[in-house]
C-alpha cells in the first residue's frame, strides 16, 4: 500500500497537462548487487513507464549516475524511444535539448585527459591499498565501489579515494550507496531537469529519488505541482516517502492508472 499523502499527491496531478515523470534508476526503478553492471529494472517497471510515455502529454525521463552507454544497456532502451535518458548525472542524455539548455558547460578534451590520469591514481590506491574494492569508469567519472564489504574495509577505501579527489583540481566528489565518485562535470540532475522542463513546459512533475544526487532534484522542484518522492530511509528536500523499489514499482503502476482514467473516463 502507498502512504495516503502519496496517493492524495498523485491524484492531484494524474490529469497535468503536460505531465513530466522522471526517476532515478539504481535504488529507484532496479535495485542494488554488487556487480554495477548484473542488475536489472524491477519487473514490470519498464513497461510501466513505456505505457506512462506513449500516454498524450505525459513525458517520461530516467535520470542516473551511470554513463549514457550503460543507462540503454541496463533499460534496453535506445535514443529512439519515447522515454529520455539522462546519465552520467546530466552530462549526457538522449535529448540534445537537455545538455543545450543547461548553464554548464559541455566536457572538453581536457577534462577527459583530467580523467584519465584520475582514473589511474585511483587504480594505483584500491591495487594497492584497497584490493576489494572496484573501480568503474564512466563517461564524466570513476567511481570506487565498496557493496557487499565489511564496514572497516570499505571506509577507508571510501575515504582514501574521496582525499584523492578533494586534492585535485576540477573534480568534484560525489557520495552514493557503497560508492565515490570522481566526476570531471559540473552537471547535476536537477539541472538536467530543470533544462528538460523547460522544453516540456509541465503544469506538475514526478520526480523519485533515493540518493544524495537525487537531493539537487528534490530541492530544485519545488512548484505547487510538483511531486517529489524519496525512496527509503534518510534525510531529504522532498516532499513525500516511500519505502522501497516494490513501492516504486506500486507508485508508477499506480499513477498510468490514474491518468489513464482522467483521459479516457
Ligand atoms: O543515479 P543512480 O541511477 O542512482 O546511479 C547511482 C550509481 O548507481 C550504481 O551504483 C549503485 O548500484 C550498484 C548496482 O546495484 C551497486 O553495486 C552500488 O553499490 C550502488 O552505489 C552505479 O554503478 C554508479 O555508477 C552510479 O553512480
Amino acid at each position: 500500500m502507498l502512504p495516503e499523502d502519496v496517493v492524495a499527491a498523485l491524484d492531484a496531478v494524474a490529469d497535468a497537462q503536460p505531465l513530466l515523470v522522471a526517476t532515478d534508476f539504481d535504488g529507484v526503478v532496479a535495485g542494488f548487487d554488487p556487480d554495477p553492471l548484473a542488475v536489472q529494472p524491477t519487473e514490470g517497471v519498464m513497461s510501466t513507464l513505456h505505457g506512462l510515455a506513449a500516454l498524450p502529454g505525459v513525458h517520461v525521463a530516467i535520470v542516473s549516475g551511470r554513463d549514457l552507454t550503460t543507462l540503454r544497456l541496463l533499460t534496453g532502451l535506445s535514443g529512439e524511444d519515447a522515454i529520455t535518458l539522462i546519465g552520467s548525472h546530466g552530462a549526457e542524455s538522449t535529448n540534445p535539448a537537455v545538455q543545450s539548455g543547461m548553464h554548464s558547460r559541455a566536457l572538453t578534451g581536457d577534462d577527459l585527459a583530467r580523467l584519465d590520469v584520475l582514473e589511474g591514481e585511483l587504480r594505483d590506491l584500491v591495487t594497492t591499498r584497497h584490493p576489494q574494492a572496484r573501480v568503474e569508469r564512466k563517461a564524466a567519472g570513476v567511481a570506487v565501489h565498496t557493496r557487499g564489504l565489511p564496514e572497516d574495509v570499505a571506509r577507508p577505501a571510501l575515504e582514501e579515494a574521496r582525499s584523492l579527489g578533494q586534492s585535485r583540481d576540477g573534480v568534484r566528489v560525489l557520495e552514493g550507496k557503497s560508492v565515490l565518485e570522481l566526476s570531471v562535470s559540473p552537471a547535476d540532475k536537477g539541472s538536467a531537469l530543470v533544462a528538460l522542463s523547460r522544453t516540456i513546459g509541465p503544469a506538475a512533475r514526478v520526480y523519485l529519488g533515493d540518493d544524495v544526487t537525487d537531493e539537487d532534484v528534490f530541492a530544485r522542484f519545488e512548484a505547487p505541482g510538483d511531486v517529489t518522492v524519496k525512496v527509503g530511509p534518510g534525510t531529504t528536500a522532498a516532499r513525500h516517502r516511500i519505502a522501497d523499489t516494490d513501492a516504486v514499482a506500486l507508485l508508477l503502476a499506480d499513477l498510468l492508472a490514474r491518468r489513464a482514467v482522467a483521459q479516457h473516463g
